[in-house]
């Protein structure tokens, strides 16, 4: 058995006590093996030797002196590749944004740029302490490969859309969709499973939503959609059929166990309450949904129904970075604002949504520090002015952290980014190919 040893650290628990605790990882199975109470003489000669080093029993060993040993932060709904499109539109609403500047930008997406996109945000998000991924976007095939590459655990899926397209092509959208997650799903191990994404409630019609859905189900997959981002996507469904959209959602056969929802802003108590009985998750989006002015989710009203709250980014042009901490911090700030009460989404609770919540609403093992889950984590260095004093790590990780923090990330029990330095991708390399791949892109809208 190869192992790594996480040595020196204090641990974010599950109940988020903390302790000083070393971590002994199986890299065989990528799982937590046991977390033990530090021997007081041994931590002094380790933190004495280099970081990581090839111990007598061959065994590695990595070194949290001074930090704190949390979960790999998981993104669950996003679209990658979108770095390359990060500040190429600000400062419109979510429909003119996609109509005017977006859709017509990813018209002219290559395979290539979506696989220099990915590998951008790969190195975006082991840089600050994302494990693992969801991504709604197109050429999957691709976005796979940069999750092999990089050793990121993720949930992938092609989306798909069928209005203003022939029927004949949205149909094929669909069967991509449908095949790339039957194809894909647990391919070459359990770090990248799937979904069967249809785009929204309104991009994609009745017929062929209920037909993915259908196959999702035969595949064994879950679906994954936007829902309830605007009133704008509200109205309509109303409009046409007479019931609110998480009613229709029920309708086409939605909301079953491992389905995941983006968004989730407008929802009356009704629609909490079906998202609450169901076993789907509602993917939290503060950051998108403020810049894009779509509104504040009532998440404290979901948590109070029980409904199961993942937090994600969305993709880099909404937001516009991958930062998991700046989420946590903004699905803590908005949603004290939304419910007007200070005590509203506490910090503990946005820090949960970002860690247990995502991993449930995707179906990792993970998502908490416990022995038996995947060892996917990061270490936060604490060692900073603006986490001094340390009164509560937890509020830190929540109100004064950012990923630059982050030390070190592991994901599946291997070291991803050690000492800042990320080990999987050429760091320098991926940000100038993505510098010239996104002028190009540029320059073949214009
Ligand atoms: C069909 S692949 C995914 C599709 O979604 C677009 N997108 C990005 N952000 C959002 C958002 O906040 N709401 C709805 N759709 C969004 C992305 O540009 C792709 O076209
Ligand atoms: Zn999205």
């Amino acid at each position: 058995m190869t192992t790594l040893h996480v040595v020196n650290g204090r641990v974010l628990h599950p109940d988020h006590s903390i302790t000083e605790s070393d971590l002994l990882i199986d890299q065989a199975s990528g799982t937590i093996e046991e977390i033990g109470a530090v021997d007081a003489e041994d931590a002094d000669e380790r933190s004495s030797s280099a970081n990581r080093t090839q111990s007598d029993d061959a065994d590695e060993t990595l070194d949290a002196e001074g930090g704190l040993v949390i979960p790999g932060l998981i993104n669950a709904h996003g679209h990658a590749a979108m770095t390359l499109l990060r500040g190429y539109a600000d400062d419109k609403p979510l429909e003119a944004w996609l109509q005017e500047d977006i859709w017509p930008a990813e018209g002219e997406l290559t395979a290539e740029d979506i696989r220099v996109g990915t590998e951008l945000a790969a190195v975006e998000m082991i840089r600050s302490g994302t494990t693992g991924f969801a991504d709604m976007y197109f050429e999957e095939p691709h976005v796979a490969g940069v999750v092999d590459e990089s050793g990121l655990r993720a949930l992938l899926g092609h989306g798909f859309v069928s209005v203003g397209k022939p029927e004949a092509d949205a149909r094929a959208d669909m069967e991509t969709s449908v095949n790339f997650a039957a194809q894909y799903d647990k391919v070459g191990g359990d770090r990248i499973s799937t979904a069967v994404m249809p785009h929204s409630l309104t991009t994609v019609n009745e017929a062929l939503l209920r037909e993915a859905v259908e196959r999702a189900r035969e595949a064994d997959v879950p679906v994954h959609i936007h829902a309830n981002e605007t009133e704008d996507e509200v109205d309509p469904i109303v409009a046409e059929r007479g019931v609110r959209p998480m009613e229709y959602a029920e309708d086409v056969g939605l909301l079953a166990d491992g389905d995941f929802l983006a968004h989730c802003v407008h929802v009356d108590d009704d629609e909490i309450e079906r998202l609450a009985d169901s076993d789907a998750a509602a993917i939290h989006c503060p950051a998108s949904n403020a810049k894009l002015a779509s509104g504040i989710a009532p998440v404290q009203a979901m948590l109070d129904a029980g409904v199961s709250v993942g937090l994600g980014t969305d993709g880099a042009a909404s937001n516009n970075d991958l930062d998991m901490f700046d989420e946590i911090r903004d699905a803590a700030m908005l949603g004290k604002l939304g419910a007007d009460d200070a005590a509203a989404v506490p910090a503990s609770a946005a820090v949960r949504m970002a860690t247990e919540g995502s991993a449930a609403a995707l179906g990792f093992d993970a998502g908490r520090i416990e022995v038996g889950a995947k060892a996917d984590l990061a270490v936060v260095d604490l060692d900073a002015a603006h986490l001094t004093p340390g009164h509560d790590l937890v509020s830190h990780l929540a109100y004064a952290a950012s990923g630059s923090d982050v030390r070190h990330t592991v994901c599946d029990g291997d070291v991803l980014m050690e000492d800042r330095e990320i080990l999987t991708l050429d760091e320098a390399a991926v940000t100038e190919r993505a510098e010239e791949q996104a002028a190009d892109l540029i320059d073949r809208v214009a």
